[in-house]
């Protein structure tokens, strides 16, 4: 590790209390063949956040990351990590991160606990005299000390995926950097993933994750970012990004036909009937009014609700079109 200089705190970031952990400048990447992976980006993330950086495949998810973690260099733009430029204070910076990036690399012939012991030595910054002690905790961390033993050619894919989730783990981290961290997985992987995250966050860990999967967003996320095509479409607290985009008023009542007719008098757009469920665009007028006109008009109106809008609301209408997580 470099020597701290005057100007520069020896623990990154630590002076600026509220500092963003993240947090780019019109960051850009444009790869040899020309191809412009990420156009432009300013990313803001909030320390203690679990942060979701949403976007389709080939969005350009994983040329950020690895930007961020000093991997390759931007095209042009700035990268700050723990208020450190990267890739100039990777040394510095790279200790306090953890970061799962494309699958762990494990070797299958060695049990989980040799392998977070092989990693461990890997690492200069690791006490070796602590080793076996934090290689326990951190295969304790995510459940696997009953299976530690085992080859990990043995472990299922959630197992190699929590065996890598140690392996950043082994030392205590200000950031986790995993790039879709439960892609693969089945459904009981993920939610284990899931939880784990979940978990690591509420002890004041900065969870940054990739996703193409609106909804894994939505229940493990605090704030998130959606990208597409190499732009930034909008960042937030995950609540204000869905809120941004308008819930649809439903009606549920016995009279759907005369119930679609009068909510059209009043001005609700988009209207779509399904079985006794009317439902429309929120119009700009008083709900009490609308209400109002359907009872007057003999509308035997059973439920009048506006629905909450979902993260996939607001990325249909952030995009004009829906979220294609094929491939
Ligand atoms: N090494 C490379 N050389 C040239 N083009 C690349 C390279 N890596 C990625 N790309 C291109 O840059 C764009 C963004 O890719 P990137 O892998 O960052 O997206 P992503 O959102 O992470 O997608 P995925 O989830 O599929 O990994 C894509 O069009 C991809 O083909």
């Amino acid at each position: 590790m470099g020597e701290p200089s005057a100007t520069e705190p020896e623990q990154p970031g630590e002076r600026e209390a509220g500092e963003p952990v993240i947090a780019t400048r019109a960051l850009t990447k444009r790869y040899r063949g020309g191809q412009l992976a990420v156009d432009g980006l300013d990313l803001t993330v909030p320390a203690g956040s679990v942060f979701g950086f949403l976007g389709p495949n080939g969005s350009g998810k994983t040329t950020t990351i690895r930007m961020l973690m000093g991997l390759i260099e931007p095209t042009s733009g700035t990268a700050r990590i723990l208020g450190r430029p990267m890739p100039g204070a990777t040394r510095a910076v790279l200790p306090h991160v953890g970061a799962l990036i494309e699958g762990p690399a494990l070797y299958g012939f060695l049990s989980g606990r040799d392998n977070l012991l092989r990693h461990d030595c890997a690492d200069p910054a690791a006490d070796p005299r602590t080793r076996r002690a934090r290689v326990a905790a951190a295969l304790d961390r995510v459940g696997l000390t009953a299976a530690a033993g085992k080859k990990a050619k043995a472990y299922s894919l959630g197992m190699k995926q929590r065996l890598g989730l140690a392996a950043a783990l082994l030392q205590p981290r200000r950031l986790l950097v995993l790039d879709e961290p439960t892609n693969g997985l089945d459904p009981q992987g993920m939610r284990e993933i899931r939880t784990l995250i979940r978990e690591l966050a509420s002890d004041g860990t900065t969870v940054f994750l990739s996703s193409h999967l609106l909804d894994e967003i939505e229940q493990v996320c605090t704030h998130a970012a959606v990208m597409a095509q190499g732009r930034l479409l909008t960042q937030g607290p995950v609540a204000d990004l869905a809120a941004g985009a308008r819930g649809r008023l439903v009606v549920t009542t016995p009279d759907p036909a005369e119930a679609a007719r009068v909510l059209k008098e009043q001005g609700v757009g988009d209207l779509a009937v399904t079985g006794d469920r009317v439902t429309g665009e929120v119009p700009d007028r008083d709900l009490a009014e609308v209400n109002a006109a359907l009872v007057a008009a003999g509308v035997r109106v059973r439920g009048f609700t506006v629905e909450r809008a979902s993260l996939e609301d607001a990325f249909v209408a952030l995009t004009g079109e829906g979220f294609d997580v094929a491939g």
